[in-house]
């Protein structure tokens, strides 16, 4: 039992406390000690003394809310947006940049060596600087968006933290400015039409969930999460939005998902999906290759920063023509195909049959012949192309947060391909994996931070590893 855990709590709700702020938590929020006891402080930065009125008591920690900064960090600065105080979306636009990529590098050190019980020197001197976006500011081709009511207009938004409201701003900051006439136009046309958002308490309306996606040539795609029912005047909405484009913007895809959603569950289930206007995929241009995209696949929400990842990822792959490569979570083959231009051949695996179907038509279109896209789960997948006596030279792993099953690293291990280079969007599941592929008889050879989210607490991380015996 932790120190902490021993202790009754030396604050109460209410409490006004002064105290210095040691650290940014993995969420981006300030963190103080105060009679030894934990206290996590949203919008505090380390280096400063601020008063707090603590919110919420736990038994091993506390939270409290800034009333005054007594002294301010240097690393400070206002944030632009207006909504930033209430908004989920981002975390540490009162951060200057720098602060933000020496926090994100910061972050992978703490997991690898708390959870991942590394050697602070090993983490050290491999641990690389995060690298950087030269403009941290509306990088994103994609936003999905909660749908409320609101004075009998329809809103769409980020939702407030650690609810489902959507927030109401002029603009966002981290999306293409385009998109506030484009949601703006969105909105009014719905409202206009009668297209109402829904509604969880009555469980009654149609959409509950915005995307709006777009691609380098700004071309948009539009997603509409509904439940059951078909959309009233779906082709006049279509007709409208495609003829209020913003400037240099074309609309080129208008999908509408239906979920069902349990009368006692606010999650939606997928039943099936309905091409409104349009094309059922979009396109995108990455490093010479033209991607299709399904409504319901993956892909990177910063185009600018995928780049520098792939490439990145590639050069730790070291990819020569005899080697055979696995690229596990494959989505539509986007990592695959570039690998496959510098491989014998390219195995990828994903879940979502949508995204393996585009993956596949993707490899055709770009004429690479040396890849195979196989749909299922990981988990299952590997151990088929194990007992098919398919070895990999090479394996490429970028998993969705939870980060890979044991049974799949395991797998890996047996298999032993000489270079695995994993891609994580957590650092927490990455250092628990490479604690297990390390133990296996791997050696990570560089751990290198990418700000694929500029303004968010998120961190992308490519950990490059060697086989053992390869490594000697
Ligand atoms: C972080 S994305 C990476 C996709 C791709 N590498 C890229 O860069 O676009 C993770 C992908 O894994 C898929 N996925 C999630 N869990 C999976 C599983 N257990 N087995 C196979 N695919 C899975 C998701 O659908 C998603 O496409």
């Amino acid at each position: 039992m932790g120190k902490d855990q021993l202790m009754a709590p030396p604050v109460a709700v209410l409490d006004q406390i002064t105290v210095d702020v040691l650290r940014l938590g993995y969420r981006g929020e300030g963190v103080a000690r105060y009679n030894g006891f934990t206290v996590f402080i949203d919008g505090a930065l380390a280096g400063e003394l601020v008063k707090v009125q603590i919110s919420k008591v736990m038994r091993t920690f506390a939270v409290g809310k800034i009333l005054s900064i007594i002294r301010t960090s240097p690393q400070r600065e206002t944030p632009p947006c207006e909504v930033f105080d209430l908004c989920g979306g981002c975390q540490l636009q009162h951060v200057s940049y720098d602060a933000q990529l020496q926090f994100k590098q910061q972050t992978v050190k703490d997991a690898l060596e708390r959870i991942g019980k590394f050697d602070s020197e090993v983490v050290r001197t491999l641990v690389l600087d995060t690298l950087l976006q030269s403009d941290p500011w509306r990088y994103r081709n994609k936003v999905s968006l909660m749908a409320t009511a609101r004075s009998g207009r329809f809103v769409a938004g980020f939702v407030e933290e650690g609810t489902h409201e959507p927030i109401e701003a002029q603009t966002c900051m981290i999306r293409p400015k385009a998109y506030d006439e484009l949601l703006h136009t969105i909105t009014t046309n719905f409202t206009e039409l009668g297209i109402r958002p829904y509604d969880e308490k009555n469980r009654r309306g149609d959409v509950r969930q915005l995307v709006i996606r777009s691609n380098n040539a700004n071309e948009v795609m539009i997603v509409m999460i509904t439940q059951g029912r078909e959309l009233p005047r779906a082709e006049l909405f279509c007709k409208v939005l495609a003829e209020r484009m913003p400037e240099g913007y074309r609309l080129v895809s208008v999908i509408q998902q239906k979920h069902s959603i349990a009368a006692d569950s606010t999650e939606g289930q997928f039943i099936k999906e309905r091409v409104l206007f349009g094309s059922p995929y979009m396109q995108e241009e990455i490093a010479g290759l033209t991607f299709r995209i399904s409504a319901s696949a993956f892909l990177q929400v910063n185009p600018i920063q995928t780049l520098v990842l792939y490439e990145k990822a590639l050069a730790s792959a070291k990819l020569t023509k005899t080697d055979v490569v696995f690229d596990l979570f494959s989505g539509v083959g986007t990592l695959s195909l570039l690998a496959a231009r510098q491989a014998k051949a390219v195995y990828g695996v994903e879940s979502i049959r949508a995204a393996t179907e585009d993956a596949t038509f993707n490899a055709k279109n770009n004429g690479l012949t040396n890849t195979q896209f196989l749909s299922g789960f990981v988990e299952d997948i590997v151990p088929q192309l194990v007992s098919d006596r398919i070895c990999p030279d090479v394996v490429l792993l970028d998993p969705p947060r939870a980060g890979c099953a044991a049974q799949v690293l395991t797998a890996l291990i047996d298999l032993a391909p000489q270079r695995i280079v994993y891609i994580s969007c957590n650092p927490a599941t990455l250092a628990r994996d490479l604690r297990h592929l390390v133990d296996g008889g791997y050696v990570m050879t560089s751990i290198q931070p990418v700000d694929m989210f500029p303004q968010t607490a998120h961190v992308e991380v490519i950990a490059s590893l060697l086989l053992h015996d390869v490594a000697q």
